[in-house]
């Protein structure tokens, strides 16, 4: 919601700021609204980053994030001003009640392995033991 440029641009810095070093991005996307589809577009980027937060301390500070950043959570799957979700960290796997990666929607969601083949397109799912493409392709 609202001036989405800037939304991405602030939390960018703030991941640069606290949550680990920015080491490839995606282009931004606009994409039409999945699930909830009575809203506008969004818009998608991924970025690949080096920390040495573990997964749940990561999760914390993206949460962080997106308080400061005015998200309020109101409608499941609605608008936003910002979303930060941790698709990957390396080939862990976690299932946690709090934390699930990789995401497990991603297979679903053009708006998420688009941005991802651009930067990393051999990157291997090791849940679904599928690359990126592979889960592009089998999209319907
Ligand atoms: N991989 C993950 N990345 C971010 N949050 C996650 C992840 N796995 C589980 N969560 C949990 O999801 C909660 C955030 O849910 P949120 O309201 O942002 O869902 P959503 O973005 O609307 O939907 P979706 O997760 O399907 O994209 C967080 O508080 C966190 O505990
Ligand atoms: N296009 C698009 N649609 C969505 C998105 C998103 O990031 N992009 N996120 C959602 C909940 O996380 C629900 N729907």
């Amino acid at each position: 919601m609202g001036d989405r440029e800037m939304y991405l641009r602030r939390a960018w810095e703030e991941i640069e700021g606290r949550a680990g070093h920015i080491t490839k991005a995606s282009s931004i996307m606009e994409t039409e609204a999945y699930g909830y589809t009575d809203q506008d577009n969004f818009l998608n980027m991924v970025l690949e980053i080096e920390t040495g937060l573990s997964p749940h301390r990561l999760l914390a500070e993206l949460l962080t994030i997106e308080a400061e950043l005015g998200r309020v959570r109101t409608i499941h799957w609605g608008p936003r001003t910002i979303d930060l979700d941790i698709i990957y960290y390396g080939d862990q796997i976690i299932d946690d009640d709090d934390l699930r990666v990789p995401h497990p929607d991603l297979h679903n969601r053009e708006f998420v392995l688009k941005p991802i083949a651009e930067i990393e397109p051999e990157w291997y799912d090791p849940k679904r033991q599928k690359t990126v493409g592979q889960m592009l392709d089998e999209l319907i």
